[in-house]
């Protein structure tokens, strides 16, 4: 990765503790490759990090520029394993608090440029305790691809799983306790081969009350999180289907509460089809990598 001598600034911060090493690169002078991304994911010998937040300004990135006249923003989001996805709704919450925390953009409304298309966000003011507001994001519609018949696996036990795609891949498995989903150190096997060419992020769900569940997630290039906004809106959507209450059929938005072991996001998916995700979004530190870190070998 290039970047000065005198070192590469950075920060760290997390929405609902899915947590991300955040660099910020407005004109796009960085060449970030997928070795320097895992390296500071790293929680032993780097940063740590489940992703990376690659901040710059949408003119300045060829995946972006297109997108330039809607969102002066681009989220250039990586996996800890330094691979590429199209999206992350933790991430994009805590994209919008650094924008802000910056200088570059004021609360209220803010588009940002992601993989999956422009994502509109709200960041609300901060309390008259100061306490930071939380923050909205359209997170677009969700795609219900098919087919029946997908299932997950973990050791002995199967379940009957929801193709939900938020943008990125998900499949989300309703469960009757969220310790059978094991010790997730691995990937959960998912059926048939190939209905996920690009990888998989697997929820596993647990109902907690009328509209409330909570999860747990395996994330395609970062293993389990204790949070992932776009797999809180994948299982918001299955349990509305699964609950008679798509609101494309009942004409009302539905709203749904889903615990993570990070904390709760609130997930409304309204009768145009648009899913709305409300969560925090916090800025914990800021630093300086050593460039010679970076760069050496091992
Ligand atoms: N934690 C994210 C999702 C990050 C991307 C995911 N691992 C993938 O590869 O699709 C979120 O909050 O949505």
């Amino acid at each position: 990765m290039a970047g000065s001598v005198h070192g590469l600034p950075f920060l760290k911060g997390h929405g609902t503790e899915n947590d991300f090493v955040i660099v910020p690169d407005p004109d796009g002078l960085l060449d970030i490759g997928p070795g320097a991304v895992a390296r500071l994911c790293d929680r032993r010998a780097g940063i740590g990090g489940d992703g990376l937040l690659h901040v710059v300004r949408s003119a300045a990135h060829p995946e972006s520029a297109a997108l330039a006249g809607e969102a002066e923003w681009f989220m250039d989001y990586r996996n800890a394993d330094g691979s590429i996805a199209e999206m992350c709704g933790n991430g994009v919450r805590v994209f919008a608090r650094y924008l802000v925390h910056a200088g570059y953009a004021e609360p209220g409304d803010l588009p940002v440029a992601t993989r999956a298309g422009v994502r509109r966000v709200h960041i609300a003011k901060d309390g008259p305790d100061g306490r930071p507001g939380g923050i909205t994001v359209d997170m677009g519609r969700a795609v219900l691809p098919g087919p029946d018949g997908i299932e997950v696996a973990v050791g002995p036990r199967r379940w009957p799983a929801r193709n939900v795609n938020m943008g990125n891949p998900h499949a989300v498995a309703f469960v009757a306790d969220l310790d059978h989903a094991g010790d997730l150190l691995s990937a959960p096997s998912v059926a048939p081969a190939g209905v996920y060419p690009d990888g998989v992020n697997v929820e596993f769900v647990v109902d907690r009350g009328p509209a409330h569940v909570a999860m747990r997630v395996h994330e395609r290039g970062s293993g389990e999180t204790r949070s992932c906004g776009t797999g809180a809106c994948a299982v918001a959507v299955a349990a509305a289907r699964r609950d008679g209450a798509d609101p494309a059929v009942t004409g009302r938005p539905a709203e749904y509460t889903v615990d993570l072991p990070g904390g709760r996001l609130l997930i409304t998916e309204h009768p145009d089809g648009r899913v709305e995700m409300t969560g925090p979004a916090v800025i914990v530190a800021e630093g300086v990598i050593d460039p010679g870190w970076l760069t050496a070998a091992g």
